[in-house]
């Protein structure tokens, strides 16, 4: 008999993935499953792997091992067919300075084979949703960092990908604009489109993740909807943050505080 609990369909499929940098071992053997529709948050302290995981699920970076499936495409095998389901937005935004904001995404548009009126309406359409309309014209080079980071998320929309990865996306957003992502980042998966994010940030994590990964030391050492980690962290009701510090070694945070003689220190 069928049943409604098929099992959800694999987006993104990370399957025994090590990174190294000649001795030093930076990914340490992780093995993920994002679904369609899902968010999935990457959380961990400085140093753990993550801006590495990132840039290898976006195939700017070769894994030392192990495989990485984007919806069933192998992506060492097959880069092109995976890359072309894949938008993804840097921390550190590169975009060509002498391009207008529009040349820019007809440039990126046109390496995805769009073109003319087409191309032109999901540009305007991008740029509008993010207040840069009239900034099409002007180069990019004129632009603040917010700006172009808005510019650069537009440009990982503009093909129309099924999985969104990104690396920290709200470093350098106003509020509104932090919003805008936030919603667009949410309708996009409610849509079915796929998010794999990065982020220091554990509120934007907590609203906004359907899962949640924490690494430390490039292996996962806990994952899981929030409910499923509280109950790992053995911290009901606790806030992200609390079951981060706690399963990340929170300790080591009152102690920096007490050698630095802060309210911990003085008891407070
Ligand atoms: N090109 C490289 N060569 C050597 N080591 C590297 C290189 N890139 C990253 N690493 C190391 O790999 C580890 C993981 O780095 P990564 O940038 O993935 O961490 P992260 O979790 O994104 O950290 P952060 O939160 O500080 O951005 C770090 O110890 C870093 O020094």
């Amino acid at each position: 008999m069928l049943t409604d609990h098929a099992t959800p369909q694999s987006m993104l499929r990370l399957e025994g993935i090590r990174k190294r940098y000649g001795s030093f071992t930076a990914v340490d053997g992780l093995d993920l499953d994002v679904h369609a529709g899902e968010i999935f948050g990457f959380l961990g302290p400085n140093g753990a792997g993550k801006t590495t995981t990132i840039r290898m699920v976006a195939g700017v970076l070769q894994p030392t091992e192990g495989r990485i499936l984007v919806d069933g495409e192998d992506l060492h095998r097959d880069p092109e067919r995976a890359k072309r389901r894949v938008g993804y937005i840097p921390d550190r935004p590169f975009l060509y300075p002498k391009l207008s904001g529009g040349e820019f995404l007809r440039f990126v548009g046109g390496l995805w084979g769009y073109e003319g009126d087409e191309l032109e309406a999901r540009a305007d359409r991008l740029l509008e949703l993010f207040s840069l309309s009239r900034w099409k014209d002007e180069l990019v080079e004129s632009y603040s960092h917010g700006m172009r980071q808005k510019l650069l998320i537009s440009s990982a929309f503009l093909h129309e990908p099924g999985l969104i990865v990104v690396d920290e996306p709200m470093v350098g957003l106003d509020p509104r604009s932090a919003r805008i992502l936030k919603d667009l980042l949410r309708a996009f998966a409610d849509d079915g489109g796929t998010v794999f994010l990065s982020t220091h940030t554990l509120e934007v994590a907590e609203a906004l993740c359907d899962r949640i990964a924490i690494l430390q030391g490039g292996q996962v050492i806990a994952r899981g909807t929030m409910d499923e980690l509280r109950r790992e962290a053995s911290a009901g009701g606790a806030h992200l943050e609390d079951i981060f510090l706690k399963v990340t070694g929170g300790d080591a945070v009152a102690d920096v505080v007490a050698a630095l003689g802060g309210p911990v220190a003085a008891g407070v």
